[in-house]
């Protein structure tokens, strides 16, 4: 493509509200406009980048046995009420209803829609196992929008759906779609890793995130620095202390401290005199609307994501004053287990073996100092109910985990019968018993992966593509459009790449050499080749855009030299 043709804005500056590097250089290299917040349009160059993540999506989801299909972004309610997830998900689906007032939701995932298809169509085992993906678009109206692509109202998914006959098949069915994950991620040229991750309210036990690793990536990934352990810190298992590592020291009694005021756990350490780890701290939510109050040591986090999963809540809320006032008789941060009733009480495994612990007398301005967990109070249960920390064990070798951020690319699902029960997707097997198919659901989050390699590919000049998602094999330049010997042998090459099969944006614009430097730079194709005054030697230039190396190349050898620099590059 000529570039004096191309729809390419770049620009100098960006809007203020573009945070990250990702989405600034996505503005300035003329790749995507904003048309509202957190909904773009895909100009030429995005829109490129896109059909090629698009086609390597294809031949790995086809390679693994998918059979694309597109299904619609109209969804009528019905579907979504026979599952009950009409009213799960509030303000983030986007809703309207047609002109006879029926209700639609504008898809934001397809897993009613693909199911009522299967449910309809697929009767014998002998379909089985079937698996089913679309690239579409799909709609959240999320609160914020931010960060560009990364998290849009209106963006591309591929979404995949397996059905099978029993565990055994969906096993299967997971393990092509994790591994089929594994190569379209590597063929993107992003580094990666895949992580247990927790299901949510989309129910099903068993699922991993991709996550794109990137500083501005917002979620936390725990892995582990010894064996290949990885989980989003919304899951990561904390396994119980070794007991022998309590302190051993004599049990004192337990007695009553005045705590004037105290607004938080370090002012309550303070004022008694103890370290964070003798501090019980309480926090107490309602799950589905039952009191519960979660106990855990003052340096750690409780990780609401494990205690809703215990409790088996639908929906879990931190209770307000007026509720903590009303069971436990005194304010947030003097509330504690001893004394306390009508309520559950939990407590993270830390919290099991302390020793002359502090935690609120369930009196304002009044705390309990030689606090022993089984002498002073009871729990309902002790168990795995914080956030893990850099440094903690890993639960499958006992090293410590270490952090690093992620961009959540991918999400692979074991879904089991969640949907295929409440909609009545069933199966006759050989013995003519009919049984419910095993499903799962598999995403790739398509416009925001690119976004994701840009984030983890640039530099202070701009996008560095990974050579498979470059929306251009090459970028030549012709330094000076004015000098005709430059003009003729730019030409020519641009013809015998093109005709070679090449896909080459052509900066032939009469501007200055500087601006089409910096625009190159900027857009980001792997491999420049210029062509300035080194063509009165006969020479032109390759310029590796990642590494800034340039090498000065004898015309007669700038096919075969740009052949093997491509290759060395892919
Ligand atoms: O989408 C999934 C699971 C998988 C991910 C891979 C592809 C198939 N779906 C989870 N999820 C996330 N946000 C949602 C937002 C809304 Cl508004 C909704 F109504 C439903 C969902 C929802 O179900
Ligand atoms: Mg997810």
């Amino acid at each position: 493509m000529r570039q004096s043709r191309a729809f390419i804005p770049t620009m100098r500056d960006v809007p203020a509200e573009a945070e990250v590097a990702s989405h600034r250089l996505l503005l300035r290299a003329g790749y995507i406009r904003q048309v509202a917040s957190g909904v773009y349009t895909y100009l030429p160059l995005a829109w490129r980048v896109l059909k090629k993540a698009m086609a390597i999506i294809r031949e790995e989801m086809d390679a693994a046995g998918g059979q694309e299909i597109l299904m619609p972004a109209l969804q009528p309610a019905e579907l979504w009420q026979a599952t009950g997830r009409w009213d799960d998900y509030g303000p983030l689906m986007m809703r309207l209803v047609d002109r006879h007032e029926r209700p639609f939701a504008l898809g934001p995932t397809h897993e009613e829609v693909i199911t009522a298809l299967v449910r309809d169509e697929v009767k014998s085992y002998r379909r089985l196992p079937l698996i089913l993906y679309q690239i579409q678009t799909k709609f959240r109206d999320e609160y914020r929008p931010r960060f560009g692509l990364l998290r849009g109202r209106e963006f591309i998914m591929k979404d995949a759906y397996s059905f099978d006959r029993d565990e055994a098949g969906l096993e299967a069915s997971y393990r092509a779609m994790y591994r089929a994950y594994v190569r379209i991620f590597e063929r993107m040229g992003l580094k990666f890793r895949a992580v247990e991750a927790d299901a949510g309210a989309i129910g099903g036990s068993y699922n991993h995130e991709f996550m794109v690793l990137a500083d501005v990536g917002e979620d936390t990934i725990a892995y582990c620095t010894a064996c290949d352990y990885a989980a989003n810190v919304e899951r990561a298992e904390v396994p119980p202390p070794d007991p022998a590592s309590a302190p051993d020291e004599p049990v004192r009694p337990l007695e009553r401290a005045r705590t004037p005021g105290i607004r938080t756990v370090a002012e309550q350490a303070a004022i008694l005199g103890l370290p964070l780890e003798k501090i019980i701290k309480n926090v107490v939510y309602l799950a589905d609307g039952a009191p519960v109050v979660v106990l855990v040591r003052g340096d750690h986090q409780v990780n609401e994501v494990k205690v809703k999963n215990f409790l088996g809540a639908r929906f879990l809320e931190m209770a307000d004053e007026a509720t903590i006032r009303r069971l436990f008789g005194a304010g947030p941060g003097f509330v504690g287990p001893i004394g306390a009733r009508d309520v559950r009480i939990l407590a993270d495994h830390a919290v099991r073996h302390l020793r002359n612990a502090s935690t609120g007398a369930n009196e304002d301005d009044w705390h309990y100092v030689g606090v022993n967990p089984g002498r002073d109070f009871q729990v309902e249960a002790y168990g795995d109910f914080r956030v893990a920390q850099e440094g903690d064990a890993c639960p499958r070798c006992g090293a410590p985990l270490a952090f690093a951020r992620g961009i959540e690319v991918g999400h692979v699902f074991k879904l089991g019968t969640k949907y295929s029960a409440a909609l009545g997707a069933v199966y006759l097997d050989e013995d003519g018993r009919q049984r419910e198919m095993l499903m799962g659901s598999y995403g790739i989050g398509v416009s925001r992966v690119i976004q994701a390699a840009v984030e983890q590919s640039h530099d202070e000049d701009g996008i560095i593509w990974p050579p498979a998602l470059a929306p251009f094999d090459l970028h030549l330049l012709v330094v000076n459009a004015a000098d005709a010997d430059q003009l003729t042998v730019a030409e020519g090459l641009y013809d015998a790449l093109t005709s070679g099969g090449l896909d080459v944006l052509y900066d032939d614009r009469p501007e200055r050499a500087g601006v089409k430097f910096k625009d190159a730079d900027l857009i980001g194709i792997p491999l420049q080749v210029i062509v300035g005054s080194g063509v009165k030697d006969g020479e032109i230039e390759l310029k590796i855009r990642r590494t800034k190396e340039k090498r000065r190349v004898p015309l007669p050898e700038a096919l075969e030299t740009i052949r093997a620099v491509r290759s060395e590059l892919a």
